[in-house]
């Protein structure tokens, strides 16, 4: 029997780790697969958190820290702090408020919100309620002409960047999902493709009529060429990629490899972000998402090059837990746990985090 979600927080869910255990008992089984699974073995879901606990932080002490801030401008626009939340498919199987109660969570926390292609609530109706502009993350779909007609969509609704996902042009072979028989709920469905031409499901790989829509790097431009929406490009693990993208006139790189949901063996999002830092010398602002769980790993990822992080999973334990005081509590507790770590370090700001935080 699923509980339903809490109408108050218990006092002893103090870290995202107990959140994630009263999520669970809240969320039928397969779809619980498909919000935990990551594909083949799961070996890069496992190496994104292990890669944190490699790194060790170096703690200064007696330093000023009256003028403490964690506040950051990105693509020209105001942060009060460095947590955004990564694009995650059809809320509503978590939550019946869906997309609406994270982006109510999001706002109480001044946190932006980056909303999927496969959101189950219209972008207009997450916009209206929020008061951190939302970024849209897009899939450039086979159906190019309902992509362009998308992007306009989501300008016009008050988006304030594209997130482009690049890693997931197939989706990953999720074992732990086919296993569990998942299927997106009836009644739950990916309302802002409604209209769209789909591709004939296949069961073949090669030779299907998905892999021959599949996009590449002269999208990109084409894509720039219809909005005035800074695009950020996401999923980019090889430094060779990074700097195609900064030529391309990208605007952001999110370093990314899906949560391990796509290619398994691929190295933890932390351990390519500084390669991706080096090779790219400043020249664009970068985001990494992946095993986010605690303040500590995100100061880790701001000591090795990130502007700003992006939590996946556990802000959906928050919203299955809780809807949106769920996912308010669960940015938090991050929000808390960073700026104690920050502060711990000795450091005031955000610009005082570099690589000397590293041990
Ligand atoms: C259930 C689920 C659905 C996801 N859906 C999308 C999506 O629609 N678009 C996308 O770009 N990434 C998607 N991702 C990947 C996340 O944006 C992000 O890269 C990943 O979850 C970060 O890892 P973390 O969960 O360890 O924080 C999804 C991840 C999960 C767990
Ligand atoms: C609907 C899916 C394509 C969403 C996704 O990217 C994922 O589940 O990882």
């Amino acid at each position: 029997m699923l509980l339903p979600p809490l109408s108050a927080i218990p006092p002893w869910v103090v870290s995202l780790d107990d959140y994630e255990g009263l999520a669970k008992e809240r969320v039928e089984a397969g779809v619980w697969a498909y919000l935990c699974g990551a594909s083949g073995d799961e070996a890069t879901l496992a190496e994104n958190r292990e890669a944190f606990g490699r790194i060790k932080l170096s703690p200064r002490i007696f330093r000023d820290l009256s003028s403490a801030s964690t506040a950051l401008t990105l693509f020209g626009r105001e942060y009060a702090h460095p947590i955004f939340i990564a694009p995650t498919a059809f809320h509503r199987m978590f939550h019946p408020e869906g997309e609406l109660a994270t982006v109510l969570g999001a706002s109480a926390m001044e946190s932006c919100l980056t909303v999927s292609t496969s959101a189950s609530t219209g972008i207009e109706d997450i916009v209206s309620q929020a008061t951190v502009p939302p970024w849209f993350q897009l899939y450039i779909q086979p159906d190019r002409g309902f992509t362009a007609e998308l992007v306009k969509r989501v300008e016009a609704a008050g988006c304030g960047a594209l997130v482009v996902t690049a890693d997931a042009p197939l989706s990953g072979l999720r074992n732990r999902e086919q296993r569990a028989m998942f299927r997106v709920p009836a009644g739950i469905e990916a309302v802002n493709l409604r209209g769209m031409k789909a591709v004939p499901p296949s069961d073949r790989v090669f030779g299907s009529e998905l892999l021959a829509s599949v996009p590449v790097w002269k999208d990109l431009e084409w894509l720039r060429s219809l909005t005035g929406l800074p695009v950020i490009l996401k999923g980019v693990i090889d430094p060779e990629d990074a700097v195609i993208a900064a030529d391309e006139g990208v605007s952001g790189i999110v370093v990314s490899n899906h949560g391990g949901r796509t290619l398994d063996t691929v190295p933890a999002a932390i351990e390519v972000l500084p390669r991706i830092a080096d090779r790219l010398e400043g020249a664009l602002p970068l985001l990494m998402d992946g095993g986010i769980r605690r303040g500590t790993d995100i100061l880790k990822a701001l000591a090795l090059g990130a502007s700003a992080v992006m939590v996946g999973r556990p802000v959906i334990h928050g919203l299955a837990a809780a809807g949106a005081t769920g996912v308010a509590h669960v940015l938090k507790i991050l929000r808390t746990e960073l700026e104690i770590a920050i502060a711990l370090t000795g450091r005031a700001t955000l610009k005082e985090v570099d690589r000397s935080v590293i041990w």
